[in-house]
């Protein structure tokens, strides 16, 4: 019995962490990268790092799919233009060679971000994720939805994430309020990006979901708890350059070795908590992604201030003892 809220009763019988082949393109599943943008000194968009960023991933972490253009791609701090062309880039330089390229394409201008969904669409981007717009706020889920729904109508053959980041947006709407009915409105509704801290509502909303959507959580921190609540995969920051150990995570979990998934997710906050009481924030994040994978990914935009070279070298060298204990 569902005692929580008043929401009708679906029977779906979801196993966790699996995820029915759709309709609609593929699922995003596993370990996500929510990708930074290449800047460079002058702060212009920086197109070929995007090549060697994905080999990056591939070949160091592991990592297989990445999120592009969101709230650690900077995408609010972008122009239209510069996230086609980023999106595009991405898109190429991981045709073949990756399982899942999710272009955020959330805007404060509804037209906006019609225009970036159409032409996620025609660059051959296998997801697209529309984030709250938080300026004017929607008031009510309905307003959020009927928003949702007329950017996905503009890219209906392209799967469709609504992505939750209540810290960033200020819109702290339950997502499983968001989910009613949503896929009567939008037939390519295939999941959800849930980059919050309340596992209730995240629960819930793995227990509304069909089998062909895709859940995945966003606060690398407490991952494993999404996990036992039937997370389908993870998109983070931190899996940029952490994405090998988190795998090990995840294929532990899945195994059933509880321990061993809890050491790994421990690490992850070890590192998590001595960069924030160092003070970490997207500007350090990026900064400290260079430093470990040695690519180039230049300042944050403005209003981030880069962060200085030592803070990043120190978190850095804590990640490299913390990694070096098995
Ligand atoms: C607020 C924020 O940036 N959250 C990150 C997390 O990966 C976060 O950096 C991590 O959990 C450390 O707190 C992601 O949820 C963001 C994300 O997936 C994105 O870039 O769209």
């Amino acid at each position: 019995m569902n005692w929580l809220r008043n929401y009708p009763k679906q029977n779906y019988h979801r196993t966790p962490h699996q995820v029915m082949t759709s309709a609609v393109g593929k699922n995003a599943t596993g370990l996500v990268a929510a990708t930074f943008t290449p800047l460079t000194s002058k702060g212009e968009i920086n197109l070929a790092e995007i090549g060697p960023y994905v080999d990056y991933l591939l070949e160091q972490q592991g990592v297989k799919s990445i999120f592009v253009n969101g709230t650690t791609g900077e995408g609010m701090s972008l122009t239209v233009e510069e996230r086609k062309l980023l999106a595009a880039e991405w898109c190429n330089k991981a045709k073949y060679k990756m399982d899942n390229v999710i272009v955020h394409v959330g805007c404060l201008s509804l037209k906006d971000s019609q225009e970036l969904a159409r032409h996620a669409g025609e660059i051959g981007a296998d997801g697209i994720a529309v984030i709250s717009p938080s300026f004017f706020k929607p008031a009510t889920a309905d307003a959020l939805k009927q928003f949702l729904q007329e950017v996905a109508a503009v890219a209906p053959a392209v799967p469709f994430y609504y992505y939750h980041i209540p810290a960033v947006t200020g819109v702290h709407l339950q997502s499983r309020d968001v989910l009613e009915g949503i896929e009567a409105l939008i037939p390519s509704f295939r999941g959800l990006k849930f980059s919050g801290s309340d596992l209730m509502d995240f629960g819930q909303c793995v227990s509304y979901s069909p089998p062909h959507w895709s859940l995945l959580y966003g606060m690398d921190e407490q991952l494993i708890g999404a996990l036992a609540m039937g997370a389908n995969g993870a998109v983070g920051s931190t899996y940029n350059y952490l994405g090998s150990r988190v795998n090990k995570l995840m294929s532990a979990f899945n195994e059933g070795d509880l321990p061993m998934a809890r050491t790994i997710q421990f690490q992850v906050q070890d590192i998590l908590c001595y960069a924030m009481d160092l003070g970490f924030d997207l500007a350090v994040n990026k900064q400290l992604m260079s430093v470990v994978s040695g690519l180039v990914l230049g300042p944050p935009r403005l209003p981030l201030l880069l962060c200085p070279l030592p803070k990043a070298n120190s978190i850095a060298q804590r990640l490299q003892q913390v990694l070096g204990v098995q």
